[in-house]
């Protein structure tokens, strides 16, 4: 298996260096030069594996061996080991047609752990294999920093420097970053919002010498480990479904910002698993919902909405659905995302928008419609939803034809991280004491403006750049 990007201006690369090359060196997103096939007996054989086992065989079709088997099987082991629910992530059933995957067992609360725990892990191991240095540079709407943080805070060889757009976190979110007094730790806090955050990196990443010299590594959804590591759920969640209720095909809802969370389950649905319908939600930040709808990617204002890790408008995986969408021509990708920056949108025929809608359908949930849902779902089934969770069950409800099969919604976070939303529907809950203890302790961050010769400056002083 090869590792090419969606502009074709990439010569293939195998896994570890797909992992640390991240964003594309042309500027586009890496993705696998073909999508392993996983048939019908094979899903069958793998129905009574456990998360990490399962994770094991989807991994070992992507690694070419670069890592042997004993190796990866103690890096899944390790990154899971911290999970407080003994089936990693547990499927909720609230009634015959509608279950809730539960994604935020994990150290940060959050979807995210599920695939940055281990890589983590797997960059502590490639700079101990391969003596790499490795600097990490992310951007986060608060959940994949916290997570980040969380899973190479303290390990050798590692150096860790996130940005966050200032007071558009939550404050469990701002806690979980800022608390941690590692030194291989950096928070900025960004004036800006993630967007911009998530510009500046990008456009690091690709200033190619500062890239070299500084040995920037990325943890968002631009590496496509982040999206392999995400796919694993979605077979795990159609394997945990009984036979009967998964024979006709499974349907999920997923709450989506940068089109990461989605087009993983795009992926294992190419790699066989039997999925119907891919119905992305997303909050009043609804860039991509017009996008499946109205065939328009065109951002639009920005929005603080109850769910805001999800307040974004650019969304990098577009790009790696936009490839498979393009038939794989990089050379139309190049275009696109061409007219794109000069014209700052994209426009998509009405037999266009027809194929996409085959591919996935949208819904955009308001921000009182988002607060009805975490109420309704607490009166009726006495569970309480996060907000971006809410999005997800919204776009449950709100996708009119249901089909056949069963409903698997995302749930991405736990409602204590987002205390703010909750509380203004007169809920009070008790905080896990992992987060409760946060209040007490001495927070770390560096305000900075949304300019990128700042930022670049702040990195220069914090990165290590020999081993
Ligand atoms: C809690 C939560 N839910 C959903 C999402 C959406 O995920 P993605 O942006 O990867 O599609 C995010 C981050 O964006 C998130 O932090
Ligand atoms: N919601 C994310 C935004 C960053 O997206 P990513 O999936 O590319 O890491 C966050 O919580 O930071």
């Amino acid at each position: 298996m090869k590792y090419i990007s969606t502009r074709g201006k990439v010569a293939p690369i195998g896994f570890i260096d797909m992992f640390l090359m991240g964003l594309g060196e042309d500027g586009g997103l890496i993705v696998p030069e073909t999508i392993p096939n996983v048939t019908a007996d094979q899903l069958k054989a793998w129905s009574k594996l456990s998360y990490q086992d399962l994770m094991l065989e989807v991994f070992s079709l992507f690694t070419n061996d670069e890592i042997p088997e004993q190796d990866l099987r103690k890096l899944i082991q390790d990154s899971y080991a911290g999970f407080t629910s003994p089936d990693v992530l547990p499927l909720t059933t609230l009634n015959d047609s509608l279950h809730v995957l539960e994604l935020f067992h994990g150290p940060t609360f959050a979807f995210k752990d599920v695939a940055l725990q281990f890589m983590g892990n797997l960059y502590a191991y490639v700079a101990k294999k391969q003596n790499k240095v490795i600097n990490i540079l992310g951007a986060t709407s608060g959940d994949t920093g916290a997570s980040a943080i969380s899973s190479v805070r303290g390990k050798e060889g590692i150096q860790i420097c996130i940005l966050h757009p200032n007071g558009k976190v939550s404050r469990v979110q701002e806690l979980q970053m800022t608390t941690v007094q590692d030194d291989n730790v950096l928070n900025l806090s960004v004036n800006g919002n993630f967007d911009d955050c998530q510009q500046i990196i990008k456009e690091l990443f690709a200033d190619i010498p500062f890239k070299t010299k500084y040995h920037l590594r990325a943890i968002n959804s631009i590496n496509f480990v982040r999206i392999l590591a995400q796919s694993v759920y979605y077979f795990y969640a159609y394997l945990q479904l009984p036979e009967k209720l998964r024979a006709d095909g499974v349907n999920f809802s997923i709450p989506t910002g940068n089109f990461g969370n989605i087009f993983s389950g795009y992926l294992a649905k190419k790699m066989g698993v039997p999925i119907k319908q891919l119905v992305l939600a997303t909050n009043e930040n609804n860039i991509l919902e017009r996008f499946i709808n109205e065939g328009v990617y065109k951002p639009e204002g920005f929005r603080s909405t109850h769910s805001p890790s999800m307040d974004i408008q650019i969304a990098s995986n577009f790009e790696r659905y936009l490839y498979y969408f393009c038939g794989e021509d990089a050379i139309a990708v190049s275009e696109r995302m061409e007219r794109f920056k000069a014209e700052g949108q994209l426009i998509f025929t009405s037999e266009e928008i027809s194929r996409i809608q085959q591919d996935m359908t949208a819904y955009s949930v308001s921000n009182e419609e988002c607060l009805e849902t975490i109420q309704s779902y607490k009166n009726e089934f006495d569970y309480l939803l996060d907000p971006h969770s809410a999005c997800g069950i919204a776009a449950y409800k709100g996708a009119g034809n249901k089909g056949d099969g069963a409903f698997v919604s995302l749930a991405t976070a736990h409602p204590a991280k987002f205390d703010e939303a909750i509380r203004l529907i007169g809920i009070e809950q008790t905080f896990p004491e992992r987060i409760q203890e946060l209040f007490d302790k001495p927070q770390r961050q560096v305000v900075v403006e949304n300019a990128k010769a700042e930022i670049a400056t702040q990195l220069e002083g914090f990165y290590r750049v020999t081993q």
